[in-house]
């Protein structure tokens, strides 16, 4: 919103005095509030930045706050959990537009933002029923004016399409780096030293932070079980085959999969790695 100059005035408010001194410091706000409330006083848009698990308090202390017309959205990474927990506390004249950008780095605090971490990236609204159309297309505006592409869809779905392609594939990252850490034979300087690319990426993606992913398992608890069972499934499918020298069974299932990637490049969605027939990809984040 700074570097696009899209607000006249940002005002911050965080937990810590630190965060607050530091988002001052680096140009983040322009004004440092001491609480939430203060923070709202007098904004048209107000936006909840915190993990998914502190959204619901964090709207029960500004809601009596807001001002007539404003609009309240959220980022939070799981949708049906926050907008129960902060839809009570919105007052009737506030619109409240659920989002969630799809964008991020496995780094927390005001340090880790930049500018241009939106820039085509998809930002997914889910608004509620009887929602104002012209609220939602100020903010879709808005949202579009950080570079990202918006889509909108009903919170279970989005909680559903989530679990399948951020939250179950982090919790894997975080297993797959326990059980390296957990084995014996394998030193912390091997793991280190050797660590080929799928790996590091696992690493990569469990260094987030423990509270926000803490939080996501346990509001997505439906999808995310759901999608674990299945992934659970399949696993023991490709073990068996494994055992059973079944080789046509994980050619098959190789095949599958890749043209699944294929289709990622080719809808030219991918943002996270070099692809090397196709020259550098568009820089994805902080590990670009
Ligand atoms: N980090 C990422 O890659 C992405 C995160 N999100 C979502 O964005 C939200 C914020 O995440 P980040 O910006 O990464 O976290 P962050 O750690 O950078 O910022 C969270 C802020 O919330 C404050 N906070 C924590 N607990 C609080 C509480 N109980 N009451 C009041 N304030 C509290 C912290 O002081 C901090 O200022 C989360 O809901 C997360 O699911 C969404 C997309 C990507
Ligand atoms: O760091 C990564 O690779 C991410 O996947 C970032 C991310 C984390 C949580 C979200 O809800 C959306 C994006």
């Amino acid at each position: 919103m700074k570097a696009g100059r899209l607000a006249a005035e940002i005002v911050g408010y965080a937990k810590s005095a630190e965060s607050r001194a530091t988002a001052l410091e680096i140009g983040f706000i322009d004004r440092a509030a001491a609480t939430a409330a203060e923070a709202v006083e007098g904004a048209d848009l107000v936006v909840l930045a915190v993990p998914v698990g502190a959204m619901g308090a964090i709207a029960a202390e500004i809601g009596p706050h807001l001002s007539p017309g404003a609009t309240v959205t959220d980022v939070g990474s799981v949708k049906q959990a926050v907008i129960d927990a902060v839809r009570p506390h919105i007052p009737e004249d506030v619109h409240f537009i659920p989002g969630h950008p799809m964008a991020g780095t496995e780094y927390s605090g005001p340090r880790s933002g930049f500018a241009t971490l939106f820039r085509n990236r998809w930002w997914l609204l889910t608004p509620l029923e009887g929602h104002d159309p012209v609220a939602l297309a100020r903010f879709r505006s808005l949202v579009e004016g950080f570079g990202a592409k918006v889509d909108t869809m009903d919170a279970p779905h989005h909680d559903v399409v989530l679990a399948v392609v951020s939250h179950t594939p982090h919790l894997i990252a975080y297993t797959m780096v326990g059980v390296a850490d957990d084995l014996a034979r394998v030193t912390d300087s091997e793991v280190i030293q050797y660590s080929a690319a799928g790996f590091r990426d696992f690493t990569r993606i469990a260094a987030s932070d423990p509270t926000m992913w803490r939080d996501v398992f346990l509001t997505n608890k439906d999808a995310t079980l759901e999608i674990l069972g299945r992934f659970t499934e399949e696993l023991f499918a490709l073990q068996r085959a494994i055992r059973l020298g079944d080789g046509d069974h994980l050619h098959a299932y190789f095949t599958r999969t890749r043209a699944i990637r294929r289709g990622i490049i080719e809808a030219g969605q991918d943002t996270s790695a070099p692809d090397f027939g196709r020259g550098q990809p568009p820089s994805g984040g902080r590990d670009g």
